[in-house]
């Protein structure tokens, strides 16, 4: 992996009802990573702890190598990242686009006034426009462009296509495509939507009920979960001894519906144990969450 965007150690969140960690998770700096977990598993309350709006009760965030302290001068790794929260802030109703983005602009250097209004046309949001007026898809989209006007190092996106329709989606998609293009930009984004993170994400993170399992690369945990048609020919074979085994079920006659998440080497225990493969099928990757929960 190449050097760390976001490296977090040991870190633990504790709420009442609720206990995030202990975490150890390293997001690579020129990749997209998602991070992907069921309702309520800490994908926001991680977002949160990178920004320092939560500070962790045990362990640390870095963020470009910085620890976030939650003091004054952390100003200064916020200005290279842009951020869409999952929801977006009530108490800014009253304002516009515009003056909304007059009030953020100080903040980042690298604000670009012409790339802000691309993003806002290509979008096809006025930003004139209460945000109280505004429907969720076009609130979305305003703070995707707002988030992205300063050309920042890192996107944090929590679930960013939440609202938006299929034309918006599609246009988000490419807009962080081209994001990506040059080559040194990082995002992370939380998503529910399957199709997203296959196009997006270089790597993907589970979260279950506040416990990172890992991080993996995209194309080959796609390719390693995969669910195996079996004829044991009337055989016995303990089935649970397989590679990566996860389930199995009858699947008519001497034939057997098997998932595994080791499916190379599943194969070749197979070959060995002298059961036939009939067929093999990807898992797609909420397929692979229903398995790990
Ligand atoms: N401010 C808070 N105070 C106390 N508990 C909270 C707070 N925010 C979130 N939680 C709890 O922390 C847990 C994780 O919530 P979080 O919003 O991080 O999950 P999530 O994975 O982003 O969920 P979703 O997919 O629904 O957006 C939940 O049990 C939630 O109730």
């Amino acid at each position: 992996m190449t050097e760390a965007a976001v490296a977090i150690e040991r870190l633990i969140q504790r709420r009442a009802h609720f206990e995030l960690g202990p975490v150890n998770l390293t997001i690579p700096k020129g990749c997209v990573t998602a991070i992907v977990g069921p309702n309520g598993s800490g994908k926001s309350s991680l977002f949160r702890l990178m920004l320092g709006l939560a500070m962790p009760d045990e362990g640390s965030v870095r963020m470009f190598g910085e620890q976030v302290d939650g003091a004054g001068d952390a100003v200064a790794y916020k200005s290279r990242i842009g951020y869409v929260p999952e929801q977006a802030i009530d108490i800014e109703e009253h304002l516009s686009g515009d003056e909304k983005a007059a009030f953020t602009r100080p903040w980042y250097p690298g604000w670009d006034v012409n790339f802000y209004r691309e993003l806002l046309r290509r979008f096809e949001v006025d930003p004139g426009m209460k945000f109280r007026k505004m429907s969720k898809g076009m609130r979305r989209k305003f703070d995707l462009s707002l988030a992205m006007a300063h050309h920042p190092e890192l996107l944090l996106l929590d679930e960013p296509s939440s609202g938006l329709d299929p034309i918006a989606w599609k246009t988000m998609i490419d807009t962080l495509h081209r994001y990506m293009e040059p080559g040194d930009r990082t995002i992370v984004m939380a998503s529910h939507i399957v199709d997203e993170v296959r196009r997006l994400a270089d790597y993907i993170v589970f979260i279950i009920q506040g416990k990172v399992l890992g991080i993996y690369e995209k194309d080959a945990l796609l390719e390693s979960w995969q669910t195996l048609y079996v004829d044991a020919g009337g055989k016995t074979i303990l089935w649970k001894t397989m590679p990566g085994f996860r389930s199995c079920d009858r699947a008519g006659g001497t034939t057997y519906k098997i998932v595994t998440e080791k499916a190379g080497e599943a194969e070749q225990w197979l070959a060995a144990h002298g059961a036939a493969l009939i067929s093999k099928q990807k898992l797609e990757l909420d397929e692979i969450l229903l398995e790990l929960r």
